[in-house]
């Protein structure tokens, strides 16, 4: 990916307001020209041997002009800063929200994305304050060249030994722009650590927990030592910067004695007027303070360069910039085939799917049990193309997934994971995922699946985050998890354990009418709750990421392997708790 793309999206709708800050720029420098003359002719005035009073008026009646001139362009350049910050942060988060578009989620769910994500963002802040910087510089820059002028015509060397003695400004700077973005990367495990514990000790999910556990020193303890390294590293770097500012500091001082002493010699030998000697000294003293705007300006330069890399790195692994689109294939059938498939994830030592394979036929029901951790949800991610795979191992309808452009294929698929999404957006929006839901579409699955949609008004905002929505309950918020994916109305259904906050009835009824429903389609189901299992055409069994067996409900409890275990061991478990009860 090209960088150059992204700028014309970065300064979009920002360039009139450059062009004013330039212009206010060149302005500022103008009028404290001015006031470095106006101050010298005053000194001059009040230093000549008669004082003329009506000078002297004229001469500190202009001063003052200048001064609210200079105050006024002040005021409206930092409205017009602010104005360029606010607008350039609008774009930079726009492009960063559209770009970052990852076609899977294997990379996604890792540290090292959480990370480069982070560093990723401090690179689009360093481009943001740089642009202002930009504008200031010039800014400077014209200052400098006035401010040059005017010393140049009274000591022609002097402006010279200025520019040479502020050099070791710029490398400075450079060499600290380095070692920001080294400072960012080590400490971005540290400070996301930090903002987590902060979080968690703040959001409602978390406060619930950590009353009933009172917990709360425990995490308080965890955000204690997570901020205090963070702490010691900062003012590590902190202290590296201000020796180094210290010592830059020490030069300017002693370039400042030197271009003192040179107007010094000048004014005892009569070369400069006392008046100009007031003007210089001010003007030396002005262009030491704008060589340090230059300097910091160079510093962000060179983080530019960095950060542009590193966003070209980040964008090149998490956007689909630059990845050409598939041809569309037409998919003939939707029978699904997998083929000796294994799986590991980017941040795992051993393999999840070990050989995996499977033939759906279109219109199956399936259903997947098996104990916790075997693959199961990780083998319904992947037929669902959320997972990065190897080539020829999933096909649809004979044709490699792989092949297939991503958004095309998704489009086969709904699915309600167990980490389902409640959007803090209204119930037809929740439903819909969109700005103009189709109402007699959500009015039909209500009057399908009784039940499913909560009876409350359509335009309810739902959750805790806004003034005047309503929460749902953990079973309703599923049900409309549910509903969204039948909203979607697809060829797959894949529900992991998506019915699991439902009451048993409720579950029951879901699963038969959409079975009856949808003949045509497919349901891959999976579950904990084996008496669903007569329910389905075929049954997967799996364990420790391999599938062990696949039958239907009467094969498997006769073949007494895996599955006729765990059946007996649910119903044991079942008769039990009945027991209980009437016991009770
Ligand atoms: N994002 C991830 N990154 C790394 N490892 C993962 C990730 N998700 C799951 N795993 C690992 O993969 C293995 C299988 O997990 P998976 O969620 O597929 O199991 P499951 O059969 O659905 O379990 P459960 O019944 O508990 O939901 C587990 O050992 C788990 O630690």
């Amino acid at each position: 990916m090209k960088f150059n793309l992204l700028k014309k999206e970065i300064h979009h709708n920002s360039w009139r307001l450059y062009v004013t800050i330039l212009v206010l720029g060149l302005l500022t420098a103008l009028l404290s020209t001015s006031q470095i003359e106006v101050t010298k002719h005053l000194t001059d005035t009040l230093v000549s041997n008669s004082i003329n009073s009506q000078q002297v008026i004229l001469w500190m009646g202009l001063l003052f002009s200048v001064y609210i001139g200079m105050n006024l362009i002040k005021v409206i350049n930092t409205y017009f800063q602010d104005k360029v910050r606010i607008q350039m942060s609008f774009n930079l988060d726009t492009i960063f929200l559209n770009k970052i578009n990852p076609q899977t989620i294997t990379n996604v769910e890792t540290p090292k994305y959480q990370n480069e994500l982070n560093i990723a963002k401090y690179g689009f802040d360093s481009i943001s304050g740089l642009t202002l910087s930009f504008l200031q510089f010039v800014s400077l820059l014209f200052s400098i060249t006035f401010y040059f002028v005017v010393i140049f015509q009274k000591i022609w060397f002097l402006p010279f030994i200025i520019l040479l003695l502020n050099l070791p400004k710029l490398l400075t700077e450079s060499k600290l722009a380095v070692k920001d973005y080294q400072f960012v990367e080590q400490t971005t495990e540290v400070s996301r650590k930090r903002s987590i514990l902060q979080s968690l000790l703040l959001t409602p999910l978390a406060i619930k927990e950590i009353l009933i556990f009172s917990a709360k020193p425990f995490i308080l303890n965890h955000w204690d030592q997570s901020y205090r390294e963070e702490i010691i590293q900062t003012l590590k770097y902190k202290r590296h910067e201000s020796v180094k500012k210290l010592i830059l500091g020490l030069q300017s001082n002693l370039g400042l004695l030197l271009n003192q002493s040179v107007l010094v010699f000048a004014l005892m030998n009569k070369i400069i007027s006392f008046g100009d000697y007031i003007s210089l000294l001010a003007a030396i003293t002005m262009i030491e303070s704008s060589f340090y705007g230059v300097a910091s300006y160079y510093r962000q330069i060179k983080q530019y360069h960095i950060s542009t890399k590193k966003l070209v790195d980040f964008f090149g692994k998490y956007s689909n910039i630059g990845i050409e689109s598939k041809d569309s294939v037409s998919i003939r059938s939707k029978d699904l085939s997998i083929q000796n498939l294994n799986f590991q994830y980017p941040n795992q030592k051993f393999k999840t799917l070990n050989g995996i394979h499977l033939n759906i036929k279109s219109g199956e029901k399936i259903s997947i049990v098996g104990s916790n951790g075997s693959g199961k949800s990780t083998l319904s991610k992947i037929i669902a193309g959320l997972h990065d795979i190897e080539a020829q191992t999933v096909f649809i309808g004979g044709i490699d997934i792989k092949l297939l452009d991503s958004t095309s294929y998704f489009s086969n698929f709904s699915m309600v994971t167990q980490d389902f999404m409640k959007y803090p957006f209204t119930l037809k929006e929740n439903i819909s995922l969109s700005d103009k839901p189709n109402i007699e579409k959500i009015l039909s699955i209500k009057r399908t699946y009784s039940n499913l949609i909560p009876d409350i008004d359509l335009n309810t905002v739902l959750g805790y985050e806004y003034e005047g929505s309503r929460q749902l309950s953990g079973g309703q918020w599923q049900k409309v998890a549910l509903a969204r994916a039948l909203y979607k109305d697809c060829e797959f259904m894949i529900l992991d354990e998506a019915t699991s906050a439902l009451d048993p009835e409720s579950e029951f009824k879901f699963i038969n009418t959409y079975i009856q429903e949808e003949r045509r389609k497919n349901l891959i189901f999976i579950t904990h709750r084996l008496n669903l299992c007569k329910l389905f055409d075929r049954i997967i069994v799996m364990d420790n990421g391999r599938i062990v067996e696949v039958g239907t409900h009467h094969q498997l409890m006769n073949s007494r392997g895996t599955y006729y275990n765990l059946y007996q061991s649910q119903k044991m478990e079942e008769e039990y708790n009945g027991l209980v009860q009437t016991t009770i």
